[in-house]
């Protein structure tokens, strides 16, 4: 059941109390209610997402966020790597949390990135040959059911999953510029076509169709796949409108503290108390997670002493480590009308589009805004006398995304003229952010300094991503089309494009790593390879906080698999009866 407001909860005690119905949070609580002797609560902050058109329809994500009802509304710290500039850092809040929110792109990122997970955290189970697994009960691979074109060569099969949850599927509208990004495969050997980009097979890299949470013409969420779970599960309740303002230290045993009871609030006046018998998890996100520690006196010390709370347990890698791929609108002028810049600025030609998806969910508000997408590695010689950031060489250190009009964060479209971006992301970043509460007051939105570009390697990949979307769009397959580059993009020099990445980058709202896993002798990390809070008993966290490295994908995908190897961990811990149990199968409905 979900429920709108504290005084429906039944009782105040549960098994499982997860804080957060994101995309990890509501996934696990879904798993975990296949146990019918379990009873669980979920708190979440946010809204609702119910019958919300914005996040619905797919091409209106954009409008979903930043500074929205949907969203937690937080801007970054001025970033002195990109001219002491503030931007947006928007996180979904609302049920189905950012999976309800973002741009739909779906990928697992490359085996090498869940290798390296396994390496440095010493638990061979976050490996790609054991993660690889949970695609199987997570993704449903449906073919795009309204126009019906032929997918041979726009996916392979035989990777995917047909019996999973979370739907995912390929483009249901076509882009006018999507047979000139094929064709330039064709014409430079630098940018090859991937049949696949999943990153389920072995790498992702080359340039494919992008594979996206929605089908038939709207969004999925984690939200979409799992109320309808909710609403039939007794032993499931999930509560909006409860944000967790902290957790409370329940005991100590064998030198470890319990905090097995969480306080939260309707976001008026009253705050509540409930109790987990077997365990509180943080499913907040990278942002929420932090915030919730801090103000329960799990952290650095520096950073909780000034602010006069009581460290409880010491962590000083809490709010540490947060990564981030900074993202570059490269901006293409193109022949009049073109583009779709004609048709976003005309209100009758929206009314139109919008109310033909309202009554067929067809059109391409239908459509997620990018069909293409585009994997690359820096050239050999580029990485001299440099460690390689990447996992692996079967990990892109840069991606090129497609959009066939003027999409640029940081500023507005202009009033006249057509436009075609590449927007180009850094996917290996070495410079490493943070996370800080500024007050005691849970209201108060945290400090968010990515501190991106403080580091030469993210520039100068920035900068190489910035050279190769200028290379991909010199193709003939451009020729009659592109008719000149906007603003710095034109510059020739090193400086120049510096200046372009400096001024005009921001964030495509990825942040990981900010509770980042470690081994368990290793203090270096914020929770142990089975997700437990070191320092603690009764305390894990599942969300992409707990990323070592941020991969280098879209990390969706890794939000939901966390939670499906999650729910594996405490069912071996806390199942009635371990023997009776097989993971795979108990877990699957
Ligand atoms: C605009 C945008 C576009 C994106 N596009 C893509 C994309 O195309 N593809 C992709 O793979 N990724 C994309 N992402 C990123 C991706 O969606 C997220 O990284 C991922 O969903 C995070 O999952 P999570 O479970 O860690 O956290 P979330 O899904 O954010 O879940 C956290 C939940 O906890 C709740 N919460 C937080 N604090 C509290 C509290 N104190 N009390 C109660 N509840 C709380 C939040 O409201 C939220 O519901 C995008 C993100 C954004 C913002």
């Amino acid at each position: 059941i979900i429920l709108t407001d504290p005084s429906q909860l039944q009782t105040t005690t549960y098994d499982y109390v997860i804080v957060g119905a994101g995309t990890s949070g509501l996934t696990l609580a879904a798993r975990l209610s296949q146990d019918t002797t379990l009873n669980i609560l979920v708190l979440e902050a946010g809204v609702s997402d119910e019958n919300v058109e914005s996040v619905m329809a797919p091409f209106l994500a954009p409008s979903v966020t930043p500074k929205t009802k949907y969203d937690w509304n937080y801007t970054v710290v001025p970033q002195a790597g990109m001219n002491h500039r503030i931007y947006d850092y928007p996180r979904g809040r609302l049920l189905g949390g950012t999976s309800s929110a973002n741009y739909m792109v779906h990928q697992y990122g490359s085996n090498d990135n869940w290798d390296r997970m396994a390496k440095v955290t010493g638990d061979a189970g976050w490996a790609w040959n054991n993660m690889r697994r949970y695609v199987s009960q997570h993704e449903t691979f449906v073919e795009p059911p309204h126009d019906k074109h032929n997918t041979t060569d726009e996916f392979t099969p035989d990777l995917h999953s047909y019996r999973g949850d979370v739907k995912i599927s390929l483009y249901v509208h076509r882009q006018n510029i999507d047979s000139r990004v094929i064709e330039t495969t064709k014409q430079l050997k630098e940018f090859p076509y991937n049949k696949d980009v999943s990153g389920i097979a072995t790498d992702l890299l080359g340039v494919g169709y992008a594979q996206s949470t929605m089908t038939e013409g709207a969004r999925v969420s984690s939200s979409t796949t799992y109320s309808r779970i909710v609403n039939t599960r007794p032993n499931l309740t999930v509560l909006i409108n409860a944000m967790v303002t902290k957790l409370i230290n329940t005991g100590i045993s064998d030198g470890l503290m319990g905090f097995q009871r969480v306080e939260f609030t309707d976001g008026l006046t009253k705050t509540y108390m409930v109790e987990a018998t077997k365990e509180v998890i943080l499913s907040a996100g990278s942002i929420g997670t932090v915030q919730i520690l801090q103000l329960s006196g799990i952290g650095d010390p520096a950073d909780l002493d000034p602010l006069g709370i009581p460290v409880i347990v010491r962590s000083p890698k809490v709010g540490k480590n947060l990564q981030d791929h900074p993202l570059l609108p490269n901006v293409f002028s193109v022949t009049d009308g073109g583009s779709m810049d004609h048709i976003l600025r005309s209100e009758s030609e929206m009314t139109d589009a919008i109310n033909e998806w309202r009554t067929k969910r067809t059109g391409f508000i239908s459509n997620n805004i990018v069909n293409n997408l585009a994997f690359a590695r820096v050239k050999p010689g580029f990485l001299e006398g440099q460690i390689d950031p990447a996992a692996g060489k079967l990990s892109p250190h840069y991606e090129l995304i497609f959009v066939n009009y003027w999409l640029d964060p940081v500023h507005e479209r202009p009033a006249t003229g057509s436009y075609f971006t590449i927007l180009t992301a850094l996917l290996t970043p070495t410079s490493r952010g943070t996370v800080k509460i500024q007050s005691t007051n849970p209201f108060d939105a945290p400090l968010i300094d990515p501190n991106m570009l403080t580091t030469k390697w993210d520039l100068k990949v920035l900068r190489e991503s910035v050279k190769a979307a200028k290379r991909f769009a010199s193709a003939p397959a451009w020729n009659g089309y592109i008719t000149g580059t906007m603003g710095k993009l034109s510059s020739e020099t090193d400086e120049g494009l510096d200046d372009h990445a400096r001024q005009n980058a921001s964030t495509i709202f990825h942040p990981t790593s900010t509770a980042s896993m470690s081994s368990y002798s290793s203090p270096d990390g914020v929770v142990n390879p089975d997700l437990t809070v070191k320092g603690t008993y009764g305390l894990r966290i599942v969300d992409l906080s707990v990323l070592p490295y941020i991969p280098s994908c879209h990390p969706q995908g890794p939000a939901y698999l966390i939670a499906e190897r999650a729910a594996d961990l405490l069912y071996t811990v806390h199942a009635n009866d371990p023997d009776d149990l097989n993971p795979q199968y108990v877990l699957h409905y």
